[in-house]
């Protein structure tokens, strides 16, 4: 092995939980080296997971306004063609990575390098790659490996398919199945399920709990079940025993309490959550790490001061928006000398389901201050009164927004149905920033957009 090479930073992965401090301290004259096995940025957010779903999603929320919008004088069915869909899918990928490649080539005093990297000492990295191996002394490291599908060891769930099947480059799936059983009722799950439905597969979710999106908080759930397409069918305490791939199809054998039965479809989906990826080393450096992910403070460091954490890895809020954020809070403390000069929000960090319709939430909702026994007033708005789900014939959902009792400063709020992923980002924005419903109130939002619902609950309340 060459020399050890000296560098500022090195971050372990190029998705959102390494990048953006990686440009933000390159262009602070620190050098920088991210290293990623795909040698390309933006991590399973781009490969296979945000980007591509949401590709997928726009085409079937389209379909189903198309449907829709046959009674009022357009459209009629649409025709589907998924291979085309995926193609763009792929293309709407590989312009991104073309888009990140020129900005990569553009900067200065950082490297991206295709490698897997593991920590030797805390201030040693050594990179695997194609031409032999690397070594990095290090001042900072910023761990942000991400995480990976989690695979139950059920008997058969080899044949299942995984998210990466449907939404990687080049996918395995091209060709749309009549029937689709999903194994999990969670995000991708229940995303997957409500996309597919759209573009006419009859869709079965085996959940293991009571509640679909469980831990979500279940009045928005309560509000967005219905509205889902019919042609979902969910069961719930199920337990699946093993499956089997026949002539025919695929077969879940599955437990429901005292009753055995089996689930019969053209393909199964196993959704059953993710897993953070530990790099190599991270264990002998005394660095706590569980299933959930890596330890760290309100800094995104772990137990040593140099060494951060960010993103899925840490397990914190597993979402693309929360890495780049915690990458941020960890480039600012790098400069500032590994102090915490900046802290991140992790309760104000919107989340949005994106079904057809969508549910999103930010903050704290109704059930987990009653959970905490903390106070809450509450505030809502119906889409069946807004001029917009008016004008869409999308009018089944609504907001809730969630305020101090004395203070009535904003503190959550959870929206069901149009226009909800772009809602909550306002909502969690007078979150963050302590609004109260007087300064909602005295705000004149846009009409006629449903961010006028806002306001119109907040009125309600003074
Ligand atoms: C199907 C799906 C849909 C999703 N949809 C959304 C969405 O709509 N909105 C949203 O906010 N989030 C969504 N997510 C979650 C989002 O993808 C993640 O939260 C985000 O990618 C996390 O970024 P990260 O940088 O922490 O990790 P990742 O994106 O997982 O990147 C980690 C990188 O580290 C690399 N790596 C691993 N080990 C090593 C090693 N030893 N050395 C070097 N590199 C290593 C990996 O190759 C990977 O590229 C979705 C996820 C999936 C699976
Ligand atoms: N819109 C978004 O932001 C978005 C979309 C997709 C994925 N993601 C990210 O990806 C992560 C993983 O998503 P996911 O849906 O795989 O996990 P998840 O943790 O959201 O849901 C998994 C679900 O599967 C159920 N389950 C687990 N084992 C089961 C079994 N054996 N039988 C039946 N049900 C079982 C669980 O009860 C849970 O409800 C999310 O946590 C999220 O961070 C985000």
């Amino acid at each position: 092995m060459k020399k050890p090479e000296t560098i500022d930073v090195l971050t372990i992965g190029a998705g959102g939980g390494a990048y953006p401090a990686a440009f933000w301290l390159a262009k602070r004259a620190q050098r920088v080296v991210m290293v990623d096995p795909k040698g390309v940025m933006s991590g399973n957010c781009l490969a296979e997971g945000c980007v591509p779903s949401k590709a997928v999603r726009e085409m079937a929320r389209h379909v189903t306004r198309h449907r829709r919008f046959e009674s009022y004088g357009m459209g009629g069915e649409p025709t589907i063609d998924y291979r085309k869909i995926i193609a763009h899918k792929d293309n709407v990928q590989r312009s991104r990575y073309l888009q990140h490649g020129e900005e990569l080539a553009r900067s200065r005093n950082i490297e991206l390098i295709k490698g897997r990297a593991s920590l030797q000492d805390p201030h040693t990295v050594t990179v695997e790659t194609d031409a032999g191996d690397r070594r990095y002394t290090v001042r900072h490291i910023i761990v942000a490996s991400g995480a990976d599908v989690f695979v139950p060891s059920i008997p058969g769930a080899e044949l299942c398919l995984t998210s990466s099947d449907l939404y990687r480059l080049n996918p395995t799936v091209k060709v749309l199945p009549q029937t689709l059983t999903v194994i999990g009722g969670g995000y991708i799950g229940v995303e997957t399920a409500s996309f597919y439905a759209a573009l006419g597969v009859h869709v079965t979710v085996l959940q293991r709990g009571r509640q679909l999106l469980s831990g979500m908080d279940p009045d928005m759930v309560a509000m967005l079940v219905p509205l889902l397409d019919p042609r979902i069918r969910v069961m719930f305490e199920i337990d699946v025993d093993r499956i089997e791939q026949g002539v025919h199809g695929m077969t879940v054998h599955y437990r429901q309490g005292d009753f055995s039965g089996k689930e019969l479809s053209d393909q199964v989906l196993i959704a059953a959550g993710r897993r953070p990826v530990l790099p190599e080393g991270l264990a002998a450096l005394d660095i706590e790490a569980g299933h959930t992910g890596i330890a760290v403070n309100g800094a995104l460091q772990t137990s040593h001061p140099h060494i951060y954490a960010c993103g899925d890895v840490n397990g914190r809020v597993p979402l693309f928006h929360a890495a780049v954020r915690e990458s941020l809070v960890a480039a600012h403390n790098i400069m500032a000398g590994d102090v915490a000069a900046d802290t991140m929000d992790f309760t104000n960090v919107p989340t949005t389901v994106f079904t057809l319709p969508a549910a999103a939430y930010v903050g704290m909702t109704r059930t987990a201050a009653a959970q905490r026994g903390v106070a809450v007033v509450e505030a809502g708005y119906e889409f069946l009164e807004d001029s917009r789900a008016q004008i869409f014939g999308e009018t089944g959902g609504g907001l809730r927004l969630f305020f101090e009792p004395r203070s009535l400063r904003l503190i959550g709020g959870w929206v069901v149905g149009i226009d909800a992923g772009n809602l909550i980002g306002e909502i969690g924005l007078a979150c963050a920033n302590g609004l109260t419903a007087q300064q909602l109130a005295a705000f004149a939002d846009q009409h006629p957009m449903t961010s006028e619902g806002i306001g119109h609950a907040a009125r309600s309340l003074l």
